[in-house]
């Protein structure tokens, strides 16, 4: 984001979006009450976030499922550290649905005991940075940047989010504290009907195949994306003002980083990928056609 400073905002070392906090709440999340049965879905920015706030509440809320429901993902699975609609989160029956960006040691200590569950979903990052480049300068700052530009802040970490190694290295490293269940972007895109299935059997739903279609059917990106209760495109307009260009749902595909990365650009990226990511156990996808 230019030079990060109107829109970010720093706190323990984590780049929040300033425009979409609240102070008070960031300074005592460690103390937010967990409830046995909350879930959150974890991501790094571009990872997929709001696909999972679609799977969720198809997943827990028939009305959803069935097109009858009214409320938007963000009303089922509000985002935790950046509160839209200013939802008493203390009142939300249970079991409460969050999704957040936030790195491991930043989540309330309720998780680190194993209460809750965590879905934390990746995507490979030469995607993430491609979607967020779209996303920061068409919806956040609606100014051009270069992606070269954009591409340095990404790998200094000088993004919402911060440094996405930093991010994915902190939840994979300290996972034994919590109860978690890592999931690939990619495998989400490439397998919906399997991926449908682990969440739910992580999440303890039992869903018939009829439920089971009908969610697979509701969270295709062509139907999320001319979905006003999943596309976004309503919030867009309410939090960062009516004439902006960009989606949420903007490609939903793998290795688009192609159309945007030089050659040069993607060595430099493969080399610094190779050096943080070293011993790194989880799988990238990186193509489409990779299995
Ligand atoms: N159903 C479905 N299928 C495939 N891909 C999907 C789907 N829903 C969301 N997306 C893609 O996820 C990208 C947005 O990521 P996030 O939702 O994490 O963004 S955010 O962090 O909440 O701003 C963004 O990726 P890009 O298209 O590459 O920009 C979305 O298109």
């Amino acid at each position: 984001m230019e030079d990060g400073d109107g829109f970010l905002f720093k706190f323990k070392g984590y780049y929040f979006y300033r425009k979409g906090i609240d102070i008070d709440f960031i300074e005592n999340l460690d103390n937010f009450e967990i409830r046995e049965d909350d879930v959150f879905i974890i991501t790094y920015p571009k990872s997929g976030t709001v696909w999972l706030q679609q799977l969720l509440s198809l997943i827990y809320f028939e009305e959803h499922r069935r097109g009858t429901g009214k409320l938007q993902t963000v009303d089922q699975v509000p985002f935790f550290e950046y509160n839209f609609r200013q939802l008493d989160f203390g009142k939300r029956p249970s079991p409460r649905l969050f999704s957040t960006h936030l790195p491991y040691n930043l989540v309330p200590s309720g998780l680190k005991n194993k209460k809750g569950k965590i879905i934390y979903i990746y995507r490979n990052p030469k995607d993430v940075l491609s979607s967020y480049f779209h996303f920061g300068t068409n919806v956040i700052l609606q100014v051009t940047s270069t992606f070269e530009r954009f591409m340095e802040q990404f790998l200094e970490g000088r993004v919402i989010g911060s440094l996405w190694f930093d991010h994915i290295k902190g939840w994979y490293e300290h996972k034994s504290l919590f109860n978690i269940q890592f999931m690939m972007y990619e495998e989400i895109n490439k397998d919906l009907r399997g991926s449908v299935l682990k969440i739910c059997k992580f999440l303890g739903k039992e869903l018939s195949e009829e439920n089971i279609d009908a969610v697979m059917t509701k969270a295709t990106f062509e139907n999320m994306k001319y979905d006003p209760l999943a596309n976004y495109d309503d919030i867009i307009k309410t939090a960062y003002g009516k004439n902006v260009k960009g989606h949420f749902l903007r490609k939903g595909t793998i290795g688009d980083w192609k159309n945007h990365m030089t050659v040069e650009q993607n060595e430099r990226f493969d080399k610094i990928f190779q050096r943080e990511m070293k011993d790194f156990p989880l799988k990238f996808i990186w193509d489409v056609n990779e299995d």
